[in-house]
């Protein structure tokens, strides 16, 4: 048994016996130390230690430091380092591999999983999951560990951020300070278009009432006196959600001033936000999305932002990452980030220990740390 490296995105990737696939794409900063790792095995020992699988970006894991994920308990079989091709290196070299370890860029389908026929766990570093096959993965009996909550409360921050950023003009008005205008052009400009928004007593949809969504709700009803409503897969408690739900996404536009995407992606979810929501969500309203690129139609949504007839958006994610459709860096009313709203020392170093938590659990038949069900 092993962990498995494998490059992920536009890279080629080689394939093995024992892989754990993880793209750590977003672990790629120095994070302080990591004392709570095990210490490494002795290099007899670790020959005898199960592979996990590895399939993430090589360059990433390197800056993230290695040594981050060491483990008594498991070994890393890097398909990267390999300079077969995936498939043949997965054939040769991963056969037995139980463990595969891989991030949110790295798409696993059931052409991977029909080349690890041992495997039993995906563990990703990722919170949402669109980049695996769930239905593959449930009929092979292969259990999924994900980040669960340890991004929540960052990526509600970021969402809360571009929504004031956008309507407060932040990121604009640093640009025109920069920029010397102040001085040469004057105050900044509070034209019809330009005009900055109150954040206070806003009509808040969200999109996906999680444990994302759930804190950016909180966030923005407490301490910032908006209403709330949501949009979700079902109608949650109202004993404990006491939000207003509407099954429409449409009408919860309607009925908002910002709508806040923190859904996953699913078939349900893409492009939920089309022409129709887009339009009724109207010229004063404001998009921001943290969940995934394609849960808004992006081609529209730019349309609708070139022509004022939405009033500006938050985008930490977008449909063809990195490319970023170009109209948008034009937009004062826009605010981009580089799909970096998990991205924190704090929850850096959360994640490598759940991750070789969830590994080790797996290796000494214990219950995963951080297991997905399906519901
Ligand atoms: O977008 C990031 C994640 O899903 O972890």
């Amino acid at each position: 048994m092993g962990l498995l490296m494998v490059k992920t995105a536009n890279q080629s990737v080689p394939a093995g016996s024992q892989i754990a696939l993880l793209s750590l794409s977003h672990l790629s900063h120095p994070y302080g130390s990591f004392d709570h790792m095990a210490s490494p095995a002795t290099a007899a020992e670790e020959e005898n230690l199960p592979q996990v699988l590895l399939l993430l970006h090589p360059a990433a894991f390197t800056i993230f430091g290695e040594e981050h994920f060491t483990s008594a308990k498991f070994r890393f079989l890097k398909a990267y380092e390999s300079s077969l091709p995936l498939d043949e290196f997965l054939a040769a070299n991963a056969r037995s591999v139980r463990a595969l370890l891989v991030s949110a860029a790295t798409v696993v389908g059931a052409g991977i999983l029909d080349l690890l026929p041992e495997l039993r766990v995906i563990v990703t570093t990722s919170a949402g999951l669109d980049q695996l096959d769930l239905a593959e993965c449930r009929r092979r009996g292969i259990r999924i560990a994900s980040a669960g909550d340890i991004y929540s409360a960052d990526v509600a921050d970021c969402a809360v951020g571009l929504l004031i950023d956008v309507l407060r003009k932040i990121s604009a008005s640093n640009r025109y300070v920069k920029n010397g205008f102040w001085a040469s052009k004057g105050d900044y400009p509070l034209g019809s278009k330009l005009c900055l928004f109150q954040l206070r007593g806003k009509r808040i949809g969200i999109v996906g009432l999680g444990r994302i969504g759930l804190q950016v709700a909180k966030r923005l009803q407490q301490g910032f006196g908006c209403t709330v409503s949501y949009n979700s897969r079902k109608k949650k408690n109202p004993d404990q959600v006491p939000y207003p739900f509407y099954q429409d996404v449409r009408e919860l536009a309607a009925n908002s001033d910002a709508l806040i995407l923190c859904c996953g992606l699913t078939e349900q979810t893409r492009h939920a936000v089309d022409k129709e929501v887009l339009a009724a969500l109207g010229k004063a309203g404001v998009i921001v999305n943290v969940a995934r690129g394609a849960v808004v139609d992006e081609k529209e949504m730019v349309r609708c932002l070139v022509e004022g007839e939405i009033a500006g958006a938050g985008l930490d994610v977008f449909e063809d990452e990195p490319v970023v459709p170009k109209e948008l860096l034009e937009l004062d009313n826009v605010v981009l980030s580089p799909h970096s709203a998990v991205l924190t020392r704090e929850s850096m170093m959360e994640l490598a220990r759940l991750v070789v938590g969830n590994l080790e659990a797996f290796f000494s038949n214990e219950p995963l740390l951080s297991e997905y069900e399906d519901d």
